[in-house]
């Protein structure tokens, strides 16, 4: 074990909404890794805050009629309590926008320029005529150029997933208004992240945490990297150094946030922040979900390699979690809330904790699921956990008034050391699956044991054997109470008080799960769980599905109307090749046509006279509605639609040869 003290964080939550269950799956299996490395005996500082700057927050809080800070202040709040709630304890939970985040991403900021990693550059970016105003990131929607899926300014985020660069995206639309954007020449600063290639190359191999951080990162790295623009031109935000119109992109001053936080804990309990992130052997390590592995594993290293500071020693990213297959997402209404969903429910944390933890692999999606919820809790924590504890403390209570003074056998406490060293492995490969399925296999081997010492037979033979084997299982509860602590700390403290202590089991470490109980009374043991009943979850599904189709519905709205098969069989849609193509007097934009049907020739006005020279188009096959009834356009008969799609008129031309004339179904 190295001298350095860990340091844990979590991907910030951006305070733009509430939080659901999706990001607890950065939060609980952080806290989870946290407490148990306390219990191991390390000392840990578990910092988070939350992520207030950036184009959303600033549109969110224009629409509401308030200001960016007073919807971060909200929603900062909303998600401390919810952490509370969630049993998840942070040392510090501090915010963005805190004067401490401003200096420290200054200073990171133009040690950068200092150093010659950051350059100006005029770039196109679209801009609002409605408006007036630029159109970072988010307050642009339009199409990705990658894969064409509808995109935000920033992100294909329904699409190809991929960052998109100020200026890149196409057919762009103001998002406040809804006017189509133009693109105006401004000045902005990059970041020479290109440079950093190899130095990721040689870095990442050695970043612990999930493989799949380290791999999605290392493939990004090996296709390409480009620099990033780190302006932004917006009012809310850090400021960038010496311009008084341009704030930081949010992605820079986001994980800056921390080391701020670090600073801000460290000096409220009077440590030194530098301890935590400075020298080769720091121990920073990054909780994260799988949506945010390139920003951390690829740009943040670069950031801080940059700015000569230290690197992260680990990043742990978990798969997503999603409903039906599709990812949460809030303004599309996929999606379980912590707090009105959950907590509201009367639902316990430790139950939620659980499910997390101990239903699929930390990497993989996380499909979620009432169901599965209702299995793992009454087939593990009731069937198993739950029915050992209460079987072995009520049995003791019962029989020989709490806890007998007799060791528990050498046997037992091997069987415990082995499991514990199983759950340690695991923990330190971050594999937290392996880890609960490790702390329930001890569980089911307390089971086992008291099912085939049968006690309550062997006391009515044997009374001193029949105490020598509660003994043991009580021994076992110890060890389970303490090991299940850092998933399940509110019945763990509950079980810890029910065996007898008075006091924290969280101040306990896992070495003194093998020392003896000591002889005490036992009061009313209780069972530590509640099983979930089937209305219960029927009710739950019957919210979720509410929920699901009221996401449906809005997003068909947002669809073209749908029609039925027979409208679209009375459409001739038709292969056209264009014979001849000629400019018509008076219009730039519409051209004259021939064109070539098989069987007949038609003439077709169609506008499409900027896009495309005649040249272009002479023998070009295109797709047309042939039995459109015919129209005079500019004086000229029309007799037929050539099809082209978007606003360069971009023609529908088919991929394999084909006939003229061909129908089109
Ligand atoms: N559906 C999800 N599954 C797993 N992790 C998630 C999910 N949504 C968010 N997270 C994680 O939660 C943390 C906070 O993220 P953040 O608040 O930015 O969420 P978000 O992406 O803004 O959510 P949304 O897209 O719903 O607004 C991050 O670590 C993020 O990876
Ligand atoms: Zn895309």
């Amino acid at each position: 074990m190295s001298g350095k003290p860990l340091l844990v964080t979590c991907g910030l939550p951006y305070t733009n909404g509430p939080c659901h269950i999706g990001h607890l799956r950065t939060y609980v299996p952080a806290d989870f890794y946290v407490r148990y490395m306390r219990r191991a005996g390390e000392d840990v500082v578990f910092i988070c805050g939350s992520d207030n700057h950036g184009t959303p927050i600033v549109i969110s809080a224009e629409q509401e009629g308030s200001t960016p800070r007073e919807l971060s202040e909200r929603y900062h709040d909303h998600f401390d309590s919810t952490f509370k709630r969630m049993l998840v304890e942070f040392d510090r939970f501090g915010m963005t926008d805190d004067p401490v985040n401003h200096e420290t991403t200054k200073d990171l900021v133009q040690r950068l320029i200092d150093r010659g990693y950051v350059y100006p550059k005029t770039i196109s970016q679209s801009y609002c005529p409605d408006c007036s105003r630029f159109l970072p990131d988010r307050y642009v929607e339009g199409i990705c150029p990658h894969c064409g899926a509808i995109a935000r300014g920033d992100e294909c985020d329904q699409g190809c997933g991929q960052h998109l660069e100020p200026g890149e995206i196409r057919d762009a639309l103001c998002k406040v208004c809804g006017a189509k954007a133009e693109f105006r020449d401004q000045e902005h600063y990059f970041f020479k992240l290109s440079e950093f290639k190899d130095f990721l190359l040689e870095y990442l191999p050695d970043l612990r945490g999930s493989s799949n951080a380290r791999n999605y990162a290392l493939g990004w790295v090996k296709e390409a990297l480009h620099d990033w623009c780190i302006t932004r031109t917006l009012e809310w935000g850090v400021k960038f150094p010496g311009r008084d119109d341009l704030v930081v992109y949010v992605w820079v001053d986001a994980p800056i946030g921390y080391i701020s936080f670090t600073k801000e804990w460290a000096d409220r309990v009077g440590a030194d922040w530098k301890d935590y992130w400075c020298g080769d052997d720091t121990r920073v390590t990054h909780f994260i979900g799988g949506d945010i592995i390139y920003h951390h594993c690829v740009f943040w290293p670069a950031l801080l390699e940059g700015a000569g500071m230290d690197l992260p020693h680990a990043v742990v990213a978990s798969g997503m979690v999603t409903i039906e297959g599709k990812k949460f997402s809030k303004s599309r209404g996929y999606v379980v809330w912590t707090n009105d969903d959950y907590l509201e429910q009367g639902l316990p944390a430790d139950y939620l904790r659980y499910y997390l933890l101990a239903y699929t692999n930390h990497t993989k999606e996380l499909d979620f699921s009432w169901k599965v919820y209702q299995q793992r809790v009454n087939s593990e924590l009731v069937g198993t956990l739950g029915n050992f504890i209460y079987r072995t403390m009520h049995f003791a209570a019962k029989e020989f008034g709490g806890v007998p003074a007799v060791p528990a056998e050498p046997a037992i406490l091997e069987e415990i050391d082995r499991s514990f060293a199983a759950v340690d492995r695991a923990m330190r490969e971050y594999e937290f699956k392996n880890v609960v399925d490790a702390m329930m296999t001890l569980a089911s081997f307390g089971n086992g044991y008291i099912q085939n010492n049968a006690p309550w037979k062997l006391i009515k033979e044997d009374r001193a054997a029949a105490e020598q084997v509660i003994a043991n299982c009580l021994q076992l509860v110890k060890a389970l109470i303490l090991v299940f602590e850092p998933l399940l700390p509110e019945t763990a403290q509950r079980a810890w008080e029910m065996l007898g202590y008075g006091d924290a089991a969280q101040v306990h470490t896992f070495a003194e799960a093998t020392e003896p109980i000591g002889a005490r009374t036992l009061e009313k043991p209780a069972p530590l769980f509640v099983k979930i009943e089937d209305d219960r979850i029927s009710d739950l599904e019957t919210l979720l599905g509410q929920r699901v189709d009221a996401a449906k519905k809005a997003a068909e709205k947002k669809q073209v109307k749908t029609v039925p098969i027979e409208l679209f069989g009375e459409l001739e849609i038709r292969v056209a090749r264009v014979i001849t193509a000629e400019p018509i007097k008076g219009s730039k934009k519409l051209y004259k046509l021939t064109v070539d049907l098989g069987d007949e020739r038609r003439q077709v006005v169609s506008g499409i006279a900027q896009f495309y020279s005649p040249e272009e188009l002479i023998g070009q096959d295109v797709a047309m509605i042939a039995n459109l009834a015919p129209a005079k356009i500019f004086g000229v008969e029309s007799q037929g639609m050539i099809l082209a799609a978007g606003d360069a008129a971009s023609l529908l031309v088919p991929l394999r040869p084909v006939s003229p004339g061909t129908p089109v179904r």
